[in-house]
């Protein structure tokens, strides 16, 4: 089925017909990404959302045969939960993506225990600074409110979340719409990523999107835009 490109300086827009055939179509971007950088610096770093968007995507990618054991996978985002707990994206990332050739991926997660959200980014922060920065491929997802990430429109310190120069690689979040306190990567790591993708599906998700973009008031979607050093490479299906 044709897909629908449109292309604007901040993004790329990649439209699809079904939901499973972007799952494989960005599955396919994916795991490219991390093979040449495999074959350019011995080792693939990938960051991944959770949430209830990327299931399918994570079951495409976990099927193809690249070299995983050289490849790291980590969180965009954490909530405040074990992986045990159903709101748990190292869970969902467990259950779904580190299966199959990818099962043999080596897996850094966000949730620890700790006395507050605090204490746990800060150890987060200090123990991912031996990862092989910068992200070789990160995929974002997007709440119907501009959100990505735990960027939430509604979070305290928001502008420290988005400051494209924070030396921070995990921040805490508080913010009242996100159920729980979470962990997050900071936008300066994010944006750094050779390759970024963003993960909507939905007409609200499009509205939403084609909202941030447009003159308005800014969502945290619209931070990643502007601070990307290339286009961001939106992936979307009804
Ligand atoms: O922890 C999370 O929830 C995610 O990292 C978050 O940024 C997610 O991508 C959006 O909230 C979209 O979530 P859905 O896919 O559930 O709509």
């Amino acid at each position: 089925m044709a897909r629908e490109q449109l292309n604007s300086a901040a993004y790329s827009w990649n439209g699809f017909a079904e939901r499973q055939e972007l799952a494989a179509a960005l599955a396919g971007h994916v795991a490219g990404r991390l093979t040449k950088a495999i074959a350019e610096r011995g080792t693939g770093l990938l960051a991944v959302s959770g949430g209830n968007t990327p299931a399918k995507f994570f079951a495409a990618l976990s099927a193809i045969p690249i070299a995983w054991d050289k490849v790291i996978v980590t969180l965009v985002d954490e909530r405040f939960v074990p992986a045990s707990s159903p709101r748990s994206n190292a869970g969902l990332v467990a259950a779904n993506l580190l299966q199959n050739a990818a099962k043999a991926a080596r897996f850094v997660t966000l949730y620890h225990e700790a006395t507050s959200i605090e204490d746990a980014a800060s150890s987060d922060n200090a123990a991912l600074q031996s990862l092989p920065w910068p992200l070789d491929v990160v995929v974002l997802g997007m709440g119907p409110d501009g959100h990505t990430a735990s960027f939430f429109p509604d979070a305290d310190d928001l502008a420290r979340l988005l400051d494209p120069s924070s030396d921070r690689i995990v921040l805490p979040v508080h913010a009242a719409s996100a159920g729980e306190p979470r962990l997050t990567l900071s936008l300066a790591r994010i944006v750094d990523a050779g390759f970024i993708a963003l993960h909507i599906e939905g007409e609200d998700k499009r509205t939403a999107f084609d909202s941030a973009v447009a003159p308005g008031p800014r969502k945290p979607i619209r931070a990643v835009l502007d601070a990307a050093r290339k286009p961001v490479e939106v992936f979307w299906a009804p």
